[in-house]
């Protein structure tokens, strides 16, 4: 199984990052799992745009990566809120799985209706960056109830 996670940030080496990549080896065990930082020339200029011009440039960044073929899960406050439980059924029938994490402004409408699922982690709003290492650690809970490992006891 693949797993995707696409985020709209710079790469750092800063705790959060170094705890994000601890679960994302923990979690090799069980899926082929990659962060994919997207940080690129029209990313830096959705910084200096409006919200919605901002938003415009996320969707262009990441309608690349949806695929027919892989199960397109994108994360917003307003999404389904599901226990860990639920959340390990996505590992469930999927050979590839893509999880994308907006960016400052959150996602244009098209781009949520343009996913399979929209997944909500809180009813609180998180900094992407919390976000991003949420979703990370809840994969691989995910993948240990999957895989009956302890983590999840
Ligand atoms: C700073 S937030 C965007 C806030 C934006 N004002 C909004 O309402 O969408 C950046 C990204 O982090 C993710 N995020 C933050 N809090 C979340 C939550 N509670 N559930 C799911 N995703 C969340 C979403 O992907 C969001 O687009």
């Amino acid at each position: 199984m693949k797993i995707n996670i696409y985020s709209i940030m710079k790469p750092s080496n800063d705790e959060f990052d170094k705890l994000a990549k601890e679960f994302i080896k923990m979690s090799l065990k069980y899926a082929k799992v990659e962060i994919h930082y997207i940080f690129n020339k029209k990313i830096a200029k959705a910084q200096t745009l409006s919200e919605d011009e901002a938003k415009k440039s996320y969707s262009e960044v990441y309608e690349p990566h949806l695929k027919n073929s892989s199960l397109n899960i994108v994360l917003d406050v307003l999404g389904k809120k599901i226990d860990s439980f639920k959340f390990s059924e996505i590992f469930d029938n999927n050979s590839e799985i893509n999880f994308f994490i907006g960016g400052a402004f959150g996602f244009e409408k098209d781009f949520l209706n343009k996913c399979d699922t929209i997944i909500s982690l809180s009813e609180l709003t998180m900094a992407h960056k919390i976000a991003h290492l949420v979703l990370i650690e809840q994969v691989f809970r995910g993948l240990c109830i999957k895989n009956n490992h302890p983590y999840h006891k």
